[in-house]
């Protein structure tokens, strides 16, 4: 059995005596009923993932990783391809946009190379794991093989093994990788029946006739790779990206451990439709974050079938949006920790 097959072999479904058990209890917090919310709901998911009643998630880290895309090269993003190599090492040196809002929460940023045309150096304070430098272009053939995708979701297994390992309690899944937004909407576009160009957006920054085209360069990168919707593996490998991969193995890795994974904007819900359709029962272990400004995103987390937390217009990935809500499902915990219960206080209502 290989590390994947392994993990995915110690998903169990969340236990249904506990998520009672935390429901009575939020029940019985000196509160009317239901009014906090949507707070109420994650408390009972967090103690259903811990197995816990009073879960508890100070520690956490946001995995961002990083990964160039070969169908760059038929002009689906405004930016640079440069801007991923250069990007990935300001991560480290805390000056992103993540790192800036993670700041807030006190959450660590862990940077993975795991598919950047160009290769960091060794002190950048960047985690190594590259499969290759870049997908191939996906508009002509495959994006990588399925060995290269099932050992893109062993590297997010491995690294959220290694974050675990260190005591962490929360993961967040990040990305950084030009040109992802169109193996994103490629995957949302198979696994939802779509037409790409109902959803195709702007990216990181693309004009209007450049949508037009990218959705057409994703329509073809579904004809000519034909993924089979029901294999998440196989719509990886043809048309997904190597970071996508590499979030997904987070999310199962996670989910293996009973530790919550926080999903970012439109690229880790992307992430998160390949790991449920590996593994339905990962869906118990995901929130997600946000409501990206991009115009698939909706859609996508419709189809993943979980709200979102909030909706801040935000569409800049990195794991920028699962560092914004961290306070949010911390605020759950403490629910479940600190309120008092009626019976406690000896109160009647
Ligand atoms: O996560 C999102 O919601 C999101 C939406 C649009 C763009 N991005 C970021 O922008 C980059 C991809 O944009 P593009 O246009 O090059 O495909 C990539 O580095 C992502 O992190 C991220
Ligand atoms: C500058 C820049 C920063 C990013 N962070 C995530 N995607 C990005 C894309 C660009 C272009």
């Amino acid at each position: 059995m290989n590390l994947l097959e392994k993990t995915l072999a110690e998903i169990e479904n969340l236990d249904h005596n506990m998520l009672k058990a935390a429901r009575e209890r939020v029940d019985s917090l000196i509160k009317p009923p239901t009014s906090l919310g949507r707070l109420e709901d994650l408390a009972i998911q967090l103690a259903g993932i811990t197995n816990n009643l009073y879960p508890v998630v100070d520690e956490k880290s946001i995995i961002v990783m990083a990964a160039d895309h070969g169908v760059y090269e038929e002009g689906i993003s405004s930016n640079p391809q440069g801007i991923t190599y250069a990007q990935t090492g300001f991560f480290p040196k805390g000056l992103t946009g993540v790192c800036a809002i993670a700041r807030v929460s006190g959450a660590k940023i862990v940077t993975v190379d795991i598919g950047v045309k160009g290769d960091l150096p060794p002190d950048s304070g960047v985690i190594l794991r590259k499969i290759k430098h870049g997908t191939d272009n996906l508009a002509k053939g495959p994006a990588m093989t399925r060995e290269e995708a099932i050992r893109s979701l062993e590297v997010g297994i491995e690294i959220a093994q290694e974050e675990m390992k260190k005591g962490v309690q929360m993961l967040g899944t990040g990305e950084m990788g030009i040109g992802n937004t169109t193996p994103s909407t490629a995957i949302v576009s198979v696994i939802g029946g779509i037409d790409p160009l109902e959803i195709t957006g702007r990216g990181a920054g693309l004009g209007k006739g450049g949508i037009e085209h990218k959705a057409e360069v994703i329509r073809q990168a579904i004809q000519v790779n034909q993924p089979n919707r029901e294999d998440g593996i196989d719509i990886l490998s043809k048309i997904g990206g190597l970071e996508i991969g590499g979030m997904a193995g987070v999310m199962i890795a996670g989910a293996a451990n009973r530790i919550p994974v926080i999903v970012d904007g439109y690229i880790s819900t992307a992430a998160a439709l390949i790991a449920v359709t590996i593994e339905p029962k990962v869906k118990d272990y995901l929130i997600t974050a946000h409501v990206s400004a991009e115009p698939g995103a909706l859609k996508a987390s419709e189809l993943l079938g979980i709200e979102p937390l909030v909706q801040m217009n935000m569409c800049l990935g990195e794991g920028s949006g699962a560092a914004l809500v961290f306070p949010i499902i911390e605020a759950a915990c403490s629910m479940m920790n600190h309120m008092a219960t009626f019976e406690e206080v000896g109160m009647k209502i």
